[in-house]
């Protein structure tokens, strides 16, 4: 069976040039031009006809003038080939035409065409060549399994300027021609088969040939009386497995054009007569299209659309495609003025130029198979996730983590390094022997500016654990152990709690994907678990003072120890970041999991936060900092041993009395309402208590039991986003309670190698300053780095973090006093250095004067680009009314930013400023403000600056 459909395929043709098989890669390419010489005819030969045309060689033909006749026009004609009368067809397909025949299986379009006066020998050749070329399709199919080969024909004839379908003679007797932008001329209607295989194609083909007019003339028993274009549509495509969606698509014209005739030689009239006169006239026109093309550029027009087959044929002519012609020639000396024009035609043919390319077709039905199978592919891949990919990209994860371990292992390394030395130095300093070497001041020079400070400056007013420091130097190295052990202590618990709240959100994402059943039971489970967890865990209590034993002469060994380990512990630390920030995302990957009305519940929540603080109490049942209540609510509605009424009870029961909110009371009402209390049931309540409450769904609408179950798991999420948050803060509060050891033990250091012991008196506060009410000394204290940021040009991102983060509480202490000591160490630093660049701590680069102001600089401009992402026209325009920008200024978003945080004395413009930058930069959106903590950046950095210079503005900056 066929199928018919027609010729114009749903796909959009790309096309690259074509190269010359065996040459270069060439655009332009000539026409092939090959002349056949035939032998006489039968009819010929009777008339004592004489061959008037002689192939001399393989190139040239030559007319053998008669003895009488005199040489007036030229007797040579030279082309691609010539075929004397002896050879065969397969001799003119191989040597002439076979190459651009196959050029089609590329995806070049390619035709050849039989040129010549009547009975030279048109159809008997291009029917051979047809024939082969067949035959050489189908073998190179066979020898190219990797692509899918696809072949179409259609069939056409042009008969007294009518297009008729060879291949449907129903479609009617004279089909439209359409131009198509992408494919050129189109004949509307014209049916194109698909063959099945070379003996299908070569019955279509014959077909064609059948339907062909066909008459008698003086000349030809069996003349065409038109022409004739068999189009074979060639497309290919790589084999399944591959994920080429492109093919090869290509035409195949086998074109056998009527024979340019003379009434007079034909004896033609009539029906006959008309048909000579189309055949010759669109003859003439493919002459005068073919003479045009041969000038090239001085071309000017070229009349395609004169006659409906120059016009079919244009992309063979001087187009997208390679050509051959084959110009047929009678050798009888009658015909010899026909002969000399099918030479002249055949001349001017030789140097038209056409420029072929590869056509490749992306065929929507070939794209859209390839998308379903990608679409398949991708989805197995989700249900089945590629466990050697998940493990790849765990061993690279854990390869980054040793690479960054290795890091802040040299980094330590080389800090106890330079330590050793400088205490190395220090003792052969006080050696009277070496006493006459210089003091290497270089690695503590910092230390010393800070201790100069502390003799001079108020630092750190109540602080507890400098003053116990302080005023016993010799127990001090005993005390900042201690605190280090208990910092250490501290931190563990940190890592266990993080460890233990990934485990119960890991819990708690199994419960919702294992459904009602297995989520009671794991809830069951998570809700004693939790419990437990609650009981172990509890605010570490202070460790004794004094029970650390040691010598006076290991305490300096010891205290190095100390420093290494504290920096070393810069990896654990970040490993305890790193395991909340995946606890963290792991809460937001169960909150993508749960139903979309609550994502939107969760998404809310933060609006609802700020708008509203009694809605926040309601909604926020955890809002209190109070983790012991917070565990307390990671419960279960329901487990497999409790009823849904014990669970309520002991819901209930568990709740810290601030949180007994109205999710519990909606919960309460809903059983109340829903569920047979056990008075009401009358049964045996032990019985009921052994029931699971999911297999009482009979009794209880499931509806609203379901939604207890969300309320539940929404709470649950809540409660672990707001320990992890918790957690967080801990841990950014330890970093800063490191840093602060970790400076105090080298000024410790410093101060004793120098033999320059603190002196108590002078150097820790009076006692009495203790009684001097904190939020005085928290105002005192804030304005002092209020003027020192300004003075030392400090990021105003860092400065509005700061200012928002630390408002006043008494725990706000520890960072108040280290970013005192940051600003004044930095604001001596500059005095000394000034516009000096760089500076030098140590080995290391740092900040100067301008260093600073370029960096602060840059940071204006990033805000002043913020202010259009950030804000609307109108809330800009508010700002610039109210700072005092003028609205038609051009620079005005800079102007306007170059005037926040320039006056530090001024609390409202410091409120206003912060405000502002919090907005531009976002970090109080959502009223986040704890994650920020640790943008602040203070931890030892490392690029190998010193501690003391760890924050950096543009690196703030960068990091947003
Ligand atoms: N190379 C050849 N060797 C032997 N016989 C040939 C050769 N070429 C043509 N003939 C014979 O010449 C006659 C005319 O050939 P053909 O019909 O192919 O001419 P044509 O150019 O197609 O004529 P028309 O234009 O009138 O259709 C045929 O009988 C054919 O068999």
């Amino acid at each position: 069976m066929t199928i018919k459909t027609p010729a114009t395929p749903a796909s959009k043709i790309e096309r690259t040039p074509a190269s010359t098989p065996g040459g270069p890669r060439s655009k332009e390419e000539k026409i092939v031009v090959t002349v056949r010489l035939r032998p006489l005819s039968k009819k010929e030969q009777q008339a004592k006809d004489h061959m008037a045309w002689e192939c001399i060689d393989d190139n040239t033909i030559v007319y053998k003038p008669q003895p009488q006749e005199r040489q007036a026009q030229p007797a040579s004609f030279t082309f691609d080939k010539v075929f004397s009368p002896a050879s065969l067809t397969e001799a003119v397909y191989e040597e002439g035409v076979k190459n651009v025949a196959l050029s089609a299986l590329m995806g070049i379009n390619a035709t050849i065409f039989a040129y010549g006066q009547t009975s030279s020998g048109k159809t008997f050749t291009m029917r051979g060549i047809t024939e082969k070329a067949v035959n050489d399709i189908y073998k190179h199919i066979s020898n190219t399994p990797e692509r899918d080969f696809t072949i179409r024909i259609s069939g056409l004839e042009i008969y007294n300027e009518n297009v008729r379908d060879l291949l449907n003679t129903e479609s009617g007797r004279n089909l439209k021609l359409l131009d198509d932008p992408e494919k050129g001329t189109m004949v509307e209607k014209l049916v194109e088969e698909t063959a099945n295989n070379d003996q299908h194609l070569r019955q279509l083909i014959s077909i064609c040939e059948a339907q062909r007019q066909v008459g008698e003339t003086a000349l030809n028993d069996y003349s065409s009386r038109s022409h004739q274009i068999i189009r074979l549509t060639i497309q290919s495509t790589l084999r399944e497995n591959s994920d080429c969606v492109r093919s090869f698509v290509a035409s195949l014209n086998f074109v056998d054009l009527a024979g340019s005739e003379r009434a007079s030689q034909t004896h033609a009239d009539g029906a006959r007569l008309r048909e000579g006169c189309h055949i010759n006239l669109s003859l003439m026109t493919l002459t005068t299209v073919i003479r045009k093309l041969s000038l090239g550029k001085r071309s000017g027009h070229i009349p395609y659309r004169d006659s409906k087959l120059t016009r079919i044929l244009q992309h063979s002519l001087g187009g997208n495609a390679r050509t051959a012609i084959i110009c047929t020639l009678s050798p009888a000396l009658t015909h010899v003025e026909q002969s000399r024009n099918t030479l002249y035609f055949a001349t001017r043919a030789k140097e038209v130029t056409n420029n072929a390319q590869v056509n490749m077709v992306v065929s929507d039905k070939q794209l859209v198979k390839h998308l379903q199978k990608e679409v398949a592919r991708l989805e197995a891949e989700l249900r089945t996730p590629d466990p050697k990919r998940e493990k790849d990209l765990k061993i690279q994860q854990m390869e980054m983590e040793i690479e960054e371990l290795k890091r802040e292992r040299d980094l330590a390394q080389s800090q106890v390094d330079e330590l050793r030395r400088k205490l190395e130095e220090d003792q052969q300093g006080s050696n009277p022997i070496e006493s006459a070497r210089p003091p290497v001041k270089k690695c503590l020079s910092f230390t010393g500016a800070l201790s100069q400070r502390l003799d001079s400056k108020d630092l750190g007013r109540g602080m507890i654990l400098r003053q116990s420091m302080m005023r016993q130097s010799s127990t001090a190295p005993f005390t900042l152990m201690h605190e280090i052990r208990k910092l250490e202590h501290l931190q563990e618990q940190l890592g266990e709690e993080a460890n233990r709240a990934l485990e119960v959100l890991q819990k708690e994402v199994a419960c919702h994907r294992l459904g009602n059943q297995d989520a009671a039971e794991t809830i069951a489970k998570l809700q004693a678990e939790i419990r437990e967890m609650r009981s172990v865990r509890s605010e570490p209590k202070e460790v004794e003072v004094g029970s650390v034993i040691a010598t006076n002469q290991s305490v300096g060994a010891n205290l190095k120890e100390e420093i290494t380990r504290l920096h070393s512990q810069g990896s654990t630390i970040a490993n305890l970041e790193e395991q909340l920030e995946n606890v963290q995302k792991s809460i937001d990957k169960l909150v993508m999991s749960l139903p979309s009305n609550y994502q939107q519940f969760m998404s809310s929540e933060s609006t609802s936060k700020q708008k509203s603080s009694t809605k926040k109490k309601k909604l926020l049942p955890l809002a209190s900092s109070n983790i012991t209540n917070r565990q307390n609510l990671l419960r279960s509605p329901c487990s497999p041993s409790t009823t849904s009424q014990q669970v309520l009870e002991s819901d209930i029961e568990n709740r810290a009395p601030e949180n007994d909110d109205v999710i519990s009371s909606e919960i309460l009402r809903e059983s109340e309402k829903e569920t047979p209390t056990k008075s009401e049931e009358g049964g045996d309540v032990s019985s009921k208590e052994s029931t699971p409450c999911y297999r009482r769904s009979s009794s209880v609408n499931m509806k609203k039991m379901q939604k207890m179950f969300q309320n539940a798991a929404e709470e649950n999420v809540r409660s672990i986003r707001a320990y992890v948050t918790e957690l967080k803060e801990r841990v950014a509060k330890l970093q800063y309670q490191k840093q602060l050891l970790v400076c105090q033990v080298l000024e410790l250091e410093a101060n004793e190698a120098a033999g320059n012991k603190l002196d108590c008196d002078e150097n820790t506060f009076d006692q009495d300053d203790d009684q001097v009410p904190w939020h005085l000394t928290f105002r005192e204290q804030r304005q002092q780095i209020i003027e020192l940021w300004d003075v030392c040009y400090v990021s105003i991102i860092h400065r509005s973090q700061f200012y928002l983060l630390f408002k006043g509480d008494e725990a706000d202490q520890i960072y108040l006093e280290v970013e005192m000591r940051r600003l004044t160490w930095l604001h001596d630093h500059l005095a000394e250095f000034g516009n000096a660049s760089p500076a030098h701590v140590g080995d290391e680069p740092t900040i100067s004067r301008s260093s600073s102001m370029r960096a602060l600089r840059r940071e204006r401009e990033f805000l002043a680009k913020r202010l259009t992402t950030r804000l609307t026209a109108e809330e800009r325009d508010a700002l610039y009314i109210k700072w005092e920008v003028p609205l038609e200024g051009k620079q005005r978003k800079i102007q306007f930013v170059n005037k926040l945080w320039t006056n530090p004395h001024d609390p409202k413009h410091i409120q206003d400023s912060a405000e502002i930058v919090a907005k531009l930069v976002g970090f109080r959106e959502g009223g986040n403000m704890s994650r920020e903590m640790f943008e602040l950046n203070f931890v030892v950095p490392s690029d190998k600056r010193p501690w003391i210079m760890g924050w950096n503005p543009i690196s703030n900056l960068l990091n947003l």
